[in-house]
């Protein structure tokens, strides 16, 4: 049986730092901050963790894991206060050999305790499947969490090593298969950057500088053991608030720049850009196919915005809708992940591509991290701008949908771009970084 029970709260700064340093000492620690700031969900600890089997299966899996969890639960009080929080895997995991260890086919877990942070209130959410140990849950929570002296400064020396020709040529080579097969329209291939340190990274120095320096973006955060996966997306997968929905098509990229009217000529350039509208337009269109079966009162902007983070641009269409009475957001995300921003279309002929030409697992990357309350709501974000940290480790991740009129060099400067967010986290940590090619 579990039991809950919540609280509302107000910490200093001082005591949200100090607490999430804490909470990072335990096995799990996990964070999802919406871009909007409207939401925010911390995880300490965990009363239960689930992992997919195969990603096919991960979505329903996880469904039924989360619906169990709710028969357990005592009182039905708090189900919107209670959530599971983790990421799933971009694809079933089919490698031998890769970075990814517990993390593999995807995480989730239900935190023994919740700080749920809205527009409205703060609260802190504790949960058992014992008995509460004292009759106050700040004093549980604080009991809970390991006694941390101060967060050391870390220095040290970054070393990476990237394969941008290699990439360059797999990049050259989806281009050609798309000018020569009518059927396939778009491809999104990833490529990683290795970053070493010489001494392990600080995760409490990482998330500072995730607050700090990412600005406007999801902040996805999940702690299991040694491994941190990171992420500063500025998509959203979907949102599902009772029966409404919203989702979001984003694609096309340009940089940004601190001159407000250059700033402003690229953003424009990118609206008017006949690549990367086809590029975008193949999402929307993907997204609108898919959702349609789904939902009612689907409304799509005809023509696209301006989404902009601290290094890139991107093409962006707000979609919302109304979930028919027998869909849930799990069935949502089954349908939507991975959308063409991510995977390619179609799917089917994108994704052997992907497997064949890229040379690491992908992960948690690109693939749908958030929370779903015990009510059903929750949100999904994709999780690009990403990166897995182990100890003295980092493997960053940046993908770039090809068409057939893509420039290879482009394409690796694109992504270079968007392994800015994580190197930046990275940077702040120890000064700068030596590249080794
Ligand atoms: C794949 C990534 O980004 C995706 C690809 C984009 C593009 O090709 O222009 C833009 C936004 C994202 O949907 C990434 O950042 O790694």
């Amino acid at each position: 049986m579990l039991q809950a029970r919540k609280t509302a709260i107000s910490w200093t700064q001082a005591q949200w730092q100090d607490f999430e340093n804490r909470g990072l000492q335990l096995e799990h620690y996990a964070v999802f901050e919406s871009a909007d700031q409207q939401a925010a969900w911390y995880g300490f600890g965990a009363v239960a963790t689930f992992t997919p089997t195969s990603a096919t299966t991960a979505f329903q899996e996880v469904a039924t894991w989360l619906a169990g969890l709710q028969q357990e639960l005592a009182t039905t009080a708090l189900r919107q206060d209670l959530a599971i929080l983790g990421g799933f895997a971009f694809t079933t995991f089919s490698q031998q050999h890769n970075a990814w260890g517990d993390l593999a086919n995807g995480y989730f877990i239900l935190p023994r305790f919740l700080v749920k942070r809205t527009s409205t209130e703060t609260a802190l959410v504790e949960l058992t499947r014992n008995n509460f140990a004292s009759d106050d849950s700040l004093v549980d929570f604080e009991k809970f969490l390991p006694m941390v002296a101060a967060v050391q400064v870390t220095n040290g020396h970054l070393n990476s090593t990237e394969q941008a020709a290699v990439w360059q040529q797999a990049v050259q080579q989806v281009v050609q298969r798309l000018q020569t097969d009518p059927h396939l329209q778009k491809v999104v291939l990833a490529r990683t950057l290795q970053v070493t340190n010489t001494q392990p990274f600080s995760n409490a120095h990482l998330l500072r500088a995730l607050r700090q320096t990412q600005t406007a973006v999801y902040h996805l955060v999940l702690k299991v053991a040694d491994q941190l996966f990171i992420s500063a997306t500025p998509e959203r997968l979907v949102a599902v608030t009772g029966k409404r929905l919203a989702t979001a098509a984003v694609a096309g990229t340009a940089a940004r720049a601190a001159d407000l009217q250059v700033d402003t000529a690229l953003g424009a350039a990118l609206l008017h850009d006949q690549k990367n509208r086809v590029e975008q337009q193949i999402v929307v269109q993907e997204i609108q196919r898919r959702l349609q079966p789904l939902v009612t009162n689907l409304v799509i902007p005809a023509q696209p915005q301006l989404l902009k983070s601290q290094q890139v641009q991107h093409l962006y269409t707000p979609i919302t809708a109304q979930l028919r009475p027998t869909v849930d957001l799990f069935k949502v995300v089954a349908a939507l992940h991975p959308t063409p921003a991510l995977g390619g279309q179609p799917s089917v002929s994108a994704l052997p591509l992907i497997r064949q030409l890229e040379s690491e697992y992908r992960g948690l990357f690109g693939a749908p991290f958030g929370y779903v309350t015990f009510a059903g709501d929750g949100e999904f974000a994709v999780a690009i701008r990403s990166m897995l940290v182990q100890q003295r480790q980092a493997l960053l991740f940046a993908g770039a949908g090809i068409v057939a009129a893509s420039q290879p060099a482009a394409e690796v400067r694109e992504t270079a771009l968007k392994f800015q967010p994580m190197l930046q986290l990275l940077q702040q940590q120890v000064g700068d970084i030596s590249n080794e090619k």
